[in-house]
């Protein structure tokens, strides 16, 4: 699946044409996570619709999702922004932007600058950088160019091996751990539970994928995730507010309005 989600990408990187880039206030996803009200952060996604699952969200409404996930006490949103795969978009997320007062992530497969500097014209806070889909020398490549255009980066893995890749080249400031398999689709927390030990003191660790429950929370937070990144259950949940209150129960924070 990967492999043809990236043919795509090099096929709409040589058509791109950059959104003009308006100015807009930024906020620090890392800070957000470190903060957090609660002893788990929340990157809460917006997802109208993914390849393992085709389309989980009908009357799908973006702005409405995120304003939702800001109000019962999310810390950042995550928006896909791929259209092909997951029916979203850049506009979505440039939207959103300028509707909430959170951090907001692009979620995508970034592997060519170019789509860096769209995501910054975007008016995106942070983006996503999976290990694999390009050599991890041009990782560390975008991941230093986002960087110096003051976007912070999620660097995500999927397996063992890439994390021992990662870190071999440099400890990104947030790793992610995807428990997704992205040959079978299955998610399985087993992965963050592997890979836990191995992330670095000095890394924000986030774990991401398939966590649907409060007990979910509990089991990868109990291995020293200090965040977790939530679609689909938030996406199929009665509303927004009620879908963080039921993976936060007690520890939920809703925003003050
Ligand atoms: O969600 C998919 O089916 C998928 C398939 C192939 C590549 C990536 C995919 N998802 C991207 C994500 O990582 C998730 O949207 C995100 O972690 C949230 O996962 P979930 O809570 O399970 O919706």
């Amino acid at each position: 699946m990967l492999e043809k989600i990236l043919v795509t990408k090099r096929e709409e990187i040589e058509q791109l044409i950059l959104p003009e880039y308006v100015e807009v206030p930024q906020f620090s996803l890392y800070k957000a996570l470190s903060n957090s009200n609660r002893s788990t952060g929340l990157i809460a996604e917006v997802k109208k619709a993914s390849p393992s699952k085709g389309i989980i969200c009908e009357n799908f409404n973006p702005v409405e999702v995120a304003k939702g996930y800001e109000k019962g006490g999310a810390d950042a949103i995550s928006v896909l922004t791929d259209v092909t795969y997951f029916k979203g978009h850049r506009d979505y997320l440039s939207t959103i932007k300028k509707e909430i007062a959170l951090p907001v992530m692009r979620k995508d497969f970034i592997i060519h600058k170019k789509q860096v500097d769209e995501t910054r014209n975007m008016g995106a806070d942070a983006m996503l950088l999976i290990v694999g889909t390009v050599p991890i020398k041009e990782l560390k490549a975008l991941y230093d160019y986002a960087y110096s255009l003051g976007l912070e980066c999620l660097v995500e893995v999927h397996a063992k091996e890439e994390l021992v890749e990662l870190l071999s080249c440099f400890a990104p400031e947030i790793i992610g751990v995807n428990n997704r398999n992205l040959k079978t689709f299955e998610t399985s927390l087993t992965q963050t539970e592997e890979m836990a030990t191995l992330i670095p003191d000095g890394s924000l660790f986030v774990s991401e994928s398939g966590i649907h429950t409060s007990a979910d929370i509990e089991r990868v937070k109990n291995v020293g995730a200090a965040g977790v990144l939530v679609g689909e259950s938030l996406m199929r949940a009665e509303s927004p507010e009620k879908g963080i209150h039921a993976l936060f129960g007690g520890e939920s924070v809703a925003a003050s309005s």
